[in-house]
């Protein structure tokens, strides 16, 4: 491998934590970071995006993987971070480099400000030839605003950086046509549809969160953004340059086709969902084929409290998502603009502004190769008629 190259690196738990009495796994530590910093002075970028931290704090709170809570979970994370990073830090010194660690949050990542400030702070470490760790912040995240794996978070920050590969090390060698467990399950090297996977990659590993099929969600995510991904086995000599240099199988999920703008690949890669509209489906085609925005009577009806710079996600009326994009409107103004037709935009909401509720400029139309989330469950506290 010669040209230099931006490389997002995760580790599962199950690899930096003994699964029986959960402390930390010196020696793949020293492996990692002994080739991290091999291809850190060939010249390429890379972050680490590294779990552990709840498995490494759960002694500390007297609690085992099996009967934890979230709470628990929680404060293992804020026990087990430290002790990690510290780890971290110990083992990177001895190889001459330097760690800056970063804990976000899904807000963090969807925050288009907080995003790129990340994204800031990354290419200044970067600059400096210092290791980024990252994790998700588990002890403030909500749980209904939480990334929940960082198979996902690995494949937002490739997203973020622009990178050429992002490279998932886990229990297993790479991904198989059923749950490895079963002596009949056949590997698979290489993957140009993830959909034709997700059905076979449910069971996790003790200490793992996510299992094979948020692996398969975040390679989605990096292929989307032109973002190549391997999973591997973690545990063996050289984890990173012995799959670079091709000397074991792993998996391999190519890139997709389509080449989208910075905004859309940010757009079309949502964990969080702030807020839904549904539009009628003789605007759909038109959306579709057309390049328009959303108008205010377009909107059959909406969900959730969201406020203007959201991003929604667009269903037709069969309960398809066909988009998602930047509102201009909060959900109380989009409520009262349409259902107020006859009375100019200004005289409904008080202020002169733009009259699409999403303007072309900031749709995405979603294609085959995203995955689509399904329709909220009806709720009627806030699905409104409109
Ligand atoms: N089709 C599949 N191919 C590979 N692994 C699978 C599949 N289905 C389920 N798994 C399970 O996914 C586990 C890896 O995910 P996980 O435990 O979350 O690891 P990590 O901690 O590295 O994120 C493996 O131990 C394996 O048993
Ligand atoms: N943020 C959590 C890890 C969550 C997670 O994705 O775990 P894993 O599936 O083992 O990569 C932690 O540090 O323990």
């Amino acid at each position: 491998m010669t040209k230099k190259k931006k490389i997002v690196v995760k580790i599962g738990s199950s690899l930096l934590a003994n699964s029986d009495n959960l402390t930390l796994r010196y020696a793949f530590m020293n492996g990692l970071m002994s080739d991290l910093a091999y291809l850190q002075k060939q010249g390429h970028d890379i972050i680490l995006t590294s779990s552990g931290s709840v498995a490494l704090g759960l002694n500390m709170i007297d609690r085992k993987p099996e009967d934890a809570g979230i709470l628990d979970k929680q404060a293992a994370a804020a026990c087990g971070q430290p002790l990690l990073m510290n780890a971290y830090r110990q083992v990177a010194s001895e190889y001459d480099m330097d760690v800056a660690q970063m804990l976000v949050t899904v807000e963090d990542m969807e925050d288009r400000r907080r995003f790129l400030n990340i994204k800031n702070t990354m290419l200044r470490l970067f600059e400096n030839d210092i290791l980024p760790i990252i994790n998700e912040n588990d002890s403030v995240a909500t749980r209904d605003l939480r990334v929940g794996d960082n198979d996902r978070l690995s494949a937002k920050v490739a997203q973020m950086i622009d990178a050429d590969l992002l490279i998932i090390l886990t229990s297993v060698e790479g991904l198989y046509d059923r749950d490895p467990s079963d002596p009949d399950a056949k590997f698979i090297a290489e993957v140009k549809d993830v959909t034709e996977h997700l059905e076979s990659t449910t069971g996790i590993s003790t200490l793992g969160s996510g299992g094979m099929l948020t692996k398969m969600q975040a390679a989605n995510m990096a292929q989307n953004a032109g973002c190549e991904t391997i999973i591997a086995e973690g545990i063996i000599e050289r984890p990173l340059s012995s799959v670079l240099n091709e000397e074991r199988r792993y998996t391999r999920i190519l890139v997709s086709g389509v080449t989208q703008s910075p905004l859309n690949i940010w757009l079309s890669n949502r964990l969080h969902v702030s807020g839904t509209l549904v539009v009628a489906n003789d605007r759909v085609k038109a959306l579709v084929e057309g390049g328009l925005g959303i108008r205010r009577e377009d909107v059959i009806s909406l969900q959730g409290d969201f406020t203007k710079g959201d991003v929604l996600h667009v269903y037709n009326e069969d309960g398809e998502e066909i988009a998602r994009g930047l509102t201009n409107f909060s959900s109380e103004e989009t409520m009262l603009l349409a259902r107020n037709l006859d009375m100019p935009v200004e005289d409904v909401i008080g202020y002169k502004t733009k009259s699409d509720v999403i303007g072309a400029e900031n749709i995405l139309i979603l294609q085959e190769n995203h995955l689509l989330l399904d329709a909220p469950e009806h709720d009627q506290k806030f699905v409104v008629p409109v």
